[in-house]
Protein backbone atom coordinates (compact mmCIF):
# COMPACT_ATOMS: atom_id res chain seq x y z
CA UNK A 1 0.00 0.00 0.00
CA UNK A 2 1.57 3.38 -0.60
CA UNK A 3 2.29 5.65 2.36
CA UNK A 4 -1.00 7.72 2.18
CA UNK A 5 -2.76 4.53 1.92
CA UNK A 6 -1.48 2.61 4.81
CA UNK A 7 -4.31 2.06 7.99
CA UNK A 8 -1.35 3.09 10.81
CA UNK A 9 -2.45 1.32 14.56
CA UNK A 10 0.14 3.72 15.97
CA UNK A 11 0.93 7.59 15.07
CA UNK A 12 3.01 10.38 16.64
CA UNK A 13 2.11 13.78 16.86
CA UNK A 14 4.62 16.32 16.86
CA UNK A 15 4.21 19.81 17.41
CA UNK A 16 5.42 23.21 18.29
CA UNK A 17 3.49 26.56 18.85
CA UNK A 18 3.27 29.91 20.79
CA UNK A 19 2.67 28.83 24.00
CA UNK A 20 -1.05 29.30 26.17
CA UNK A 21 -3.20 27.94 28.10
CA UNK A 22 -5.50 24.97 26.35
CA UNK A 23 -3.07 23.41 23.90
CA UNK A 24 -2.83 20.11 25.73
CA UNK A 25 -6.12 20.06 26.19
CA UNK A 26 -7.07 20.67 22.53
CA UNK A 27 -4.69 18.03 21.71
CA UNK A 28 -6.38 15.79 23.99
CA UNK A 29 -10.15 16.41 22.74
CA UNK A 30 -8.93 15.71 19.04
CA UNK A 31 -7.34 12.48 20.01
CA UNK A 32 -10.65 11.81 22.56
CA UNK A 33 -13.01 12.46 19.46
CA UNK A 34 -10.68 9.79 17.28
CA UNK A 35 -10.75 7.16 19.93
CA UNK A 36 -7.02 7.73 20.17
CA UNK A 37 -5.62 5.78 23.56
CA UNK A 38 -2.40 7.83 24.27
CA UNK A 39 0.74 5.77 24.72
CA UNK A 40 3.37 8.14 25.84
CA UNK A 41 3.47 11.91 25.74
CA UNK A 42 6.00 14.60 26.55
CA UNK A 43 5.83 18.34 26.45
CA UNK A 44 7.98 21.51 27.51
CA UNK A 45 7.42 25.07 27.72
CA UNK A 46 10.07 27.64 27.28
CA UNK A 47 10.66 29.33 30.76
CA UNK A 48 9.50 32.92 29.54
CA UNK A 49 6.32 32.33 27.93
CA UNK A 50 8.25 31.54 24.25
CA UNK A 51 7.09 28.38 22.28
CA UNK A 52 5.60 24.85 23.44
CA UNK A 53 6.99 21.35 21.81
CA UNK A 54 5.20 18.43 22.34
CA UNK A 55 5.23 14.53 21.23
CA UNK A 56 2.20 12.36 21.20
CA UNK A 57 2.60 8.62 20.93
CA UNK A 58 -1.09 7.25 20.43
CA UNK A 59 -3.01 4.40 18.89
CA UNK A 60 -6.06 4.14 17.50
CA UNK A 61 -8.44 1.29 17.17
CA UNK A 62 -8.86 -1.50 14.34
CA UNK A 63 -9.01 -1.02 11.35
CA UNK A 64 -6.81 1.81 11.96
CA UNK A 65 -6.74 5.46 10.12
CA UNK A 66 -5.20 6.44 6.84
CA UNK A 67 -2.92 9.33 8.31
CA UNK A 68 -3.93 11.61 5.47
CA UNK A 69 -7.33 11.55 7.20
CA UNK A 70 -5.85 12.11 10.79
CA UNK A 71 -4.02 14.95 9.56
CA UNK A 72 -7.42 16.58 7.87
CA UNK A 73 -9.24 16.17 11.18
CA UNK A 74 -5.88 17.75 13.17
CA UNK A 75 -5.75 20.53 10.67
CA UNK A 76 -8.45 22.71 12.36
CA UNK A 77 -6.44 22.34 15.87
CA UNK A 78 -3.28 23.25 14.09
CA UNK A 79 -4.36 26.61 12.69
CA UNK A 80 -6.30 27.71 15.97
CA UNK A 81 -2.69 27.37 17.97
CA UNK A 82 -0.65 28.50 14.96
CA UNK A 83 0.97 25.26 14.92
CA UNK A 84 3.80 24.01 13.04
CA UNK A 85 3.55 20.24 13.02
CA UNK A 86 3.83 16.49 12.22
CA UNK A 87 1.19 13.49 12.28
CA UNK A 88 3.83 10.04 11.58
CA UNK A 89 2.60 6.45 10.97
CA UNK A 90 4.59 4.73 13.79
CA UNK A 91 4.80 1.47 11.75
CA UNK A 92 6.94 3.41 8.66
CA UNK A 93 10.60 3.43 9.06
CA UNK A 94 12.19 6.53 8.15
CA UNK A 95 14.03 6.07 4.83
CA UNK A 96 17.68 6.69 5.49
CA UNK A 97 21.39 7.29 3.00
CA UNK A 98 24.49 6.94 4.36
CA UNK A 99 27.72 8.68 3.74
CA UNK A 100 31.07 8.04 4.55
CA UNK A 101 34.25 8.48 3.48
CA UNK A 102 37.50 6.95 4.57
CA UNK A 103 36.85 6.27 8.33
CA UNK A 104 33.72 3.46 8.75
CA UNK A 105 34.00 3.07 12.52
CA UNK A 106 30.23 4.83 12.14
CA UNK A 107 29.08 3.34 9.44
CA UNK A 108 29.63 0.00 10.76
CA UNK A 109 28.43 0.66 14.18
CA UNK A 110 24.96 1.93 12.52
CA UNK A 111 25.01 -0.56 9.48
CA UNK A 112 25.07 -3.26 12.57
CA UNK A 113 22.77 -2.04 15.13
CA UNK A 114 20.25 -2.08 11.60
CA UNK A 115 20.83 -5.26 10.59
CA UNK A 116 19.69 -6.51 14.42
CA UNK A 117 16.47 -4.33 14.20
CA UNK A 118 17.83 -2.18 16.90
CA UNK A 119 18.20 1.42 15.04
CA UNK A 120 14.15 1.59 13.42
CA UNK A 121 15.47 2.95 10.43
CA UNK A 122 15.11 1.68 6.23
CA UNK A 123 18.49 2.59 4.55
CA UNK A 124 18.37 3.29 0.88
CA UNK A 125 22.09 3.06 0.14
CA UNK A 126 25.57 3.89 1.38
CA UNK A 127 27.57 6.86 -0.25
CA UNK A 128 31.08 7.56 -0.35
CA UNK A 129 33.83 9.87 -1.78
CA UNK A 130 36.03 6.42 -1.35
CA UNK A 131 35.57 2.33 -2.62
CA UNK A 132 36.95 1.77 0.39
CA UNK A 133 33.21 0.46 1.89
CA UNK A 134 32.25 -1.05 -0.97
CA UNK A 135 32.59 -4.93 0.10
CA UNK A 136 31.06 -3.99 3.74
CA UNK A 137 28.17 -2.38 2.24
CA UNK A 138 27.40 -5.09 0.21
CA UNK A 139 27.41 -7.95 2.72
CA UNK A 140 24.70 -6.12 3.99
CA UNK A 141 22.86 -6.54 0.43
CA UNK A 142 22.83 -2.49 0.20
CA UNK A 143 23.28 -0.69 -2.80
CA UNK A 144 26.87 0.84 -2.41
CA UNK A 145 27.30 4.43 -4.29
CA UNK A 146 30.69 5.80 -5.20
CA UNK A 147 31.08 9.40 -6.15
CA UNK A 148 34.79 10.37 -6.38
CA UNK A 149 34.89 14.21 -5.20
CA UNK A 150 37.55 17.09 -6.71
CA UNK A 151 36.88 21.05 -6.28
CA UNK A 152 36.28 20.31 -9.82
CA UNK A 153 33.53 18.01 -9.85
CA UNK A 154 32.02 18.86 -6.54
CA UNK A 155 28.72 20.00 -8.25
CA UNK A 156 28.67 16.81 -10.28
CA UNK A 157 29.38 14.96 -7.13
CA UNK A 158 26.30 16.60 -4.99
CA UNK A 159 23.82 16.88 -8.20
CA UNK A 160 24.66 12.71 -8.60
CA UNK A 161 24.15 12.85 -4.57
CA UNK A 162 20.88 14.88 -5.00
CA UNK A 163 19.44 12.18 -7.58
CA UNK A 164 20.03 8.99 -6.04
CA UNK A 165 18.51 11.05 -2.42
CA UNK A 166 14.85 11.92 -5.20
CA UNK A 167 15.36 8.79 -6.68
CA UNK A 168 15.19 6.42 -3.46
CA UNK A 169 12.49 8.27 -2.02
CA UNK A 170 15.18 9.22 1.07
CA UNK A 171 13.98 11.16 4.03
CA UNK A 172 17.41 11.03 5.88
CA UNK A 173 20.57 11.78 5.29
CA UNK A 174 23.22 10.63 7.76
CA UNK A 175 27.38 11.86 7.55
CA UNK A 176 29.18 9.08 9.28
CA UNK A 177 32.75 10.65 8.92
CA UNK A 178 31.89 11.87 5.74
CA UNK A 179 34.53 14.79 4.96
CA UNK A 180 33.36 17.07 2.71
CA UNK A 181 32.03 20.40 2.79
CA UNK A 182 28.58 20.32 1.50
CA UNK A 183 27.10 23.66 -0.32
CA UNK A 184 24.56 25.79 0.59
CA UNK A 185 22.21 24.38 -2.26
CA UNK A 186 22.65 21.04 -1.33
CA UNK A 187 22.12 22.06 2.90
CA UNK A 188 18.72 24.24 1.71
CA UNK A 189 17.33 20.81 0.15
CA UNK A 190 18.18 18.66 2.69
CA UNK A 191 17.37 21.24 5.91
CA UNK A 192 16.71 19.30 9.47
CA UNK A 193 17.27 15.66 7.46
CA UNK A 194 20.85 15.48 7.54
CA UNK A 195 23.02 14.78 10.75
CA UNK A 196 26.46 14.94 11.02
CA UNK A 197 28.78 13.30 13.76
CA UNK A 198 31.51 16.01 14.72
CA UNK A 199 34.26 14.44 15.76
CA UNK A 200 34.94 17.10 19.02
CA UNK A 201 32.79 18.74 21.47
CA UNK A 202 31.12 21.59 20.18
CA UNK A 203 31.57 24.50 19.83
CA UNK A 204 35.30 23.63 20.78
CA UNK A 205 37.47 22.54 17.71
CA UNK A 206 35.28 23.23 14.80
CA UNK A 207 36.53 22.03 11.06
CA UNK A 208 38.99 20.09 9.79
CA UNK A 209 40.94 17.63 12.13
CA UNK A 210 39.61 18.28 15.77
CA UNK A 211 42.02 15.83 17.83
CA UNK A 212 45.09 17.49 16.36
CA UNK A 213 43.50 20.77 17.45
CA UNK A 214 42.56 19.59 20.82
CA UNK A 215 45.81 17.57 21.51
CA UNK A 216 47.63 21.05 21.09
CA UNK A 217 45.25 22.42 23.41
CA UNK A 218 46.36 19.78 26.34
CA UNK A 219 42.89 18.84 26.93
CA UNK A 220 41.66 15.98 29.23
CA UNK A 221 38.04 15.44 27.55
CA UNK A 222 37.22 14.67 23.87
CA UNK A 223 34.14 14.16 22.69
CA UNK A 224 31.69 13.99 19.51
CA UNK A 225 28.55 16.11 18.93
CA UNK A 226 25.86 15.08 16.35
CA UNK A 227 24.07 17.71 14.47
CA UNK A 228 21.93 18.79 11.67
CA UNK A 229 23.88 20.11 8.82
CA UNK A 230 23.86 23.63 7.96
CA UNK A 231 25.72 25.83 5.55
CA UNK A 232 27.96 26.90 8.25
CA UNK A 233 30.32 24.56 8.62
CA UNK A 234 29.64 22.45 12.22
CA UNK A 235 27.47 25.48 13.20
CA UNK A 236 23.67 23.30 12.74
CA UNK A 237 21.49 22.82 15.39
CA UNK A 238 23.09 20.41 18.53
CA UNK A 239 21.23 17.06 18.54
CA UNK A 240 23.17 14.72 21.00
CA UNK A 241 26.64 15.29 22.60
CA UNK A 242 29.22 12.72 23.88
CA UNK A 243 32.56 12.73 26.68
CA UNK A 244 35.34 10.68 26.99
CA UNK A 245 38.15 11.18 29.35
CA UNK A 246 41.77 11.65 28.29
CA UNK A 247 45.31 12.24 29.22
CA UNK A 248 48.71 13.93 28.36
CA UNK A 249 50.09 10.60 27.20
CA UNK A 250 47.53 10.61 24.29
CA UNK A 251 49.30 11.72 21.02
CA UNK A 252 46.95 12.66 18.18
CA UNK A 253 46.95 9.72 16.53
CA UNK A 254 45.40 7.79 20.31
CA UNK A 255 42.83 10.56 20.28
CA UNK A 256 41.24 9.83 16.79
CA UNK A 257 41.90 5.96 18.44
CA UNK A 258 39.77 6.73 21.38
CA UNK A 259 37.11 9.03 20.33
CA UNK A 260 35.79 6.25 17.47
CA UNK A 261 33.53 4.51 20.18
CA UNK A 262 32.09 7.74 21.31
CA UNK A 263 31.25 9.19 17.93
CA UNK A 264 29.61 6.08 17.20
CA UNK A 265 27.48 6.44 20.15
CA UNK A 266 26.64 9.54 20.19
CA UNK A 267 25.63 9.51 16.43
CA UNK A 268 23.29 5.86 16.93
CA UNK A 269 21.48 8.30 19.64
CA UNK A 270 20.64 11.17 17.17
CA UNK A 271 19.87 9.22 14.25
CA UNK A 272 17.54 7.17 16.65
CA UNK A 273 15.60 9.93 18.26
CA UNK A 274 15.45 11.30 14.93
CA UNK A 275 14.14 7.77 13.68
CA UNK A 276 11.77 8.03 16.45
CA UNK A 277 10.31 11.76 15.77
CA UNK A 278 11.85 12.95 19.02
CA UNK A 279 13.63 16.05 18.03
CA UNK A 280 11.89 18.96 17.23
CA UNK A 281 13.97 22.00 15.59
CA UNK A 282 13.92 25.33 17.76
CA UNK A 283 15.49 28.10 16.18
CA UNK A 284 19.32 27.07 16.17
CA UNK A 285 18.63 24.79 18.67
CA UNK A 286 16.69 20.95 19.38
CA UNK A 287 14.29 20.02 22.14
CA UNK A 288 14.89 16.35 22.27
CA UNK A 289 11.56 14.71 23.70
CA UNK A 290 12.59 11.52 25.31
N1 LIG B 1 27.90 22.43 4.68
C1 LIG B 1 28.35 21.52 5.58
N2 LIG B 1 29.02 20.44 5.14
C2 LIG B 1 29.49 19.54 6.05
C3 LIG B 1 29.32 19.74 7.43
C4 LIG B 1 28.58 20.90 7.86
O1 LIG B 1 28.35 21.11 9.08
N3 LIG B 1 28.13 21.77 6.91
N4 LIG B 1 29.91 18.86 8.35
C5 LIG B 1 31.04 18.13 7.77
C6 LIG B 1 31.83 17.14 8.58
N5 LIG B 1 33.09 17.75 8.99
C7 LIG B 1 33.33 17.73 10.33
O2 LIG B 1 32.57 17.07 11.06
C8 LIG B 1 34.07 18.24 8.07
C9 LIG B 1 34.20 17.65 6.83
C10 LIG B 1 35.12 18.14 5.92
C11 LIG B 1 35.93 19.20 6.22
C12 LIG B 1 36.90 19.68 5.19
O3 LIG B 1 37.69 20.58 5.42
N6 LIG B 1 36.80 19.05 4.00
C13 LIG B 1 37.63 19.45 2.79
C14 LIG B 1 38.15 18.23 2.04
C15 LIG B 1 38.86 17.27 2.98
C16 LIG B 1 39.27 16.00 2.20
O4 LIG B 1 39.16 15.99 0.95
O5 LIG B 1 39.71 15.04 2.87
C17 LIG B 1 36.69 20.17 1.84
O6 LIG B 1 35.50 19.77 1.74
O7 LIG B 1 37.21 21.05 1.10
C18 LIG B 1 35.82 19.81 7.45
C19 LIG B 1 34.89 19.32 8.39
C20 LIG B 1 30.55 17.42 6.52
N7 LIG B 1 30.14 18.42 5.61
Amino acid sequence: MSKSQTNGLEFVLTLSCPDKPGIVYAVSSFLVQHSANIIASQQYGEPDGGLFFMRVHFSVPQPGRATAELERDFTWVAEAFHMTWQLHDKSERIKTLLMVSQLGHCLNDLLFRWSTGSLPIDITGVVSNHAVFRGLTESYKLAFHHIPVTKETKPAAEAELMSIIDETNTELIVLARYMQILSPEVCKRVEGRMINIHHSFLPSFKGAKPYHQAHAKGVKLIGATAHYVTPDLDEGPIIEQGLMRVDHSHSPERLVEAGRDVEAQVLARAVTWHAEHRILLNGNRTVVLQ
